[in-house]
């Protein structure tokens, strides 16, 4: 496929690389502003040096408040038949529908981790796009980690302040418990290994274990030992689980406010 990428920053560079490892299709970024772009990817710095009716797809990677004024721009490099995908948080179909018309639309909530080929990634088609659009599209995520597909926007919404946003959460915890590894005495390096592997460890063993997370936590608990000290501070009666509901509960509400 002749893919368009509107705009190139941290996402779209994330997953961009993941797709011209592969090499199976060909790619166009527009953006004012991208540097250090892969090998063998086209870049113009404006809509207007785009051919007309070139793309069979148009990932929209800029941020959501700009794709009313910014989109207009790039409408007409897009193909009849062509599908218009939009990684942008919150932005509804409705909204791109405005610009584009009632034409194949995915809304795609990608993460972070795309940047090592591990992303998570939710999948919304809109009632225009063909089965074979929509599978074409999800192959192309599968290329950046996992492609989930959804029933609904609102379920992208959702998606966002869980994996979308995520990788924001878990970089600030890995910071803090680097942090906190420090203050016991670690230098820097040897600080990040300790936790890095201890959570990278950990998470695949959960991965590939029957028993449920609370079967897993126990079985590193011994009565009255080290792990339940530090779990009874950490805890503290239910903050624990109260942050992380108030954590997703904003980021999905920010959503729906990007509408
Ligand atoms: N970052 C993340 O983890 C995730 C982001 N997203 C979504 O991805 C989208 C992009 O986010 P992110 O990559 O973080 O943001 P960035 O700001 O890094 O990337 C946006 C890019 O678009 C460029 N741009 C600005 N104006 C135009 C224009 N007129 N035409 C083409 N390109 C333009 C920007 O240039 P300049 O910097 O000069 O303005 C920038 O390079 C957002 O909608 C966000 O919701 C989704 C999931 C995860
Ligand atoms: O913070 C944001 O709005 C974007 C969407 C998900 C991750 N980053």
């Amino acid at each position: 496929m002749n893919i368009l990428l509107i705009g190139c920053g941290k996402m779209g560079g994330a997953m961009l690389r993941q797709w011209t490892s592969r090499g199976a299709h060909s790619f166009t970024v527009a953006d004012p502003a991208a540097t250090d772009l892969p090998d063998g990817v086209t870049h113009v710095t404006r809509a207007a040096d785009l051919p007309t009716g070139a793309f069979d797809v148009a990932l929209i990677a800029i941020k959501p408040q700009m794709i009313a004024d910014v989109l207009p721009d790039y409408v007409h490099a897009v193909k009849d038949g062509g599908t218009f995908v939009s990684i942008a948080a919150g932005a509804s179909v409705a909204s791109i529908e405005k610009v584009v018309g009632d034409v194949a639309i995915v809304r795609v909530m990608p993460n972070m981790a795309a940047l090592v080929g591990m992303g998570v990634s939710g999948l919304y088609a809109n009632a225009r796009c063909t089965p074979q659009q929509a599978q074409a599209i999800t192959d192309l995520i599968d290329q950046t980690g996992t492609c989930i597909p959804v029933e609904s926007e609102d379920q992208i919404d959702r998606l966002t302040a869980v994996s979308g946003s995520g990788p924001g959460y878990v970089f600030e915890v890995l910071r803090s418990y680097v942090a906190a590894a420090e203050a016991l005495g670690f230098d820097h390096d040897t600080a990040r290994t300790l936790v890095f592997d201890t959570v990278s460890g950990t998470v695949e063993a959960a991965r590939q274990s029957d028993l449920t997370l609370e079967e897993l936590r126990n079985s590193v608990t011994s009565k009255n030992g080290t792990t339940q000290a530090g779990l009874d501070a950490l805890r503290r009666d239910g903050t624990l689980d109260d942050l992380f509901h108030t954590t997703l509960q904003a980021a999905y509400a920010r959503a729906g406010e990007l509408k």
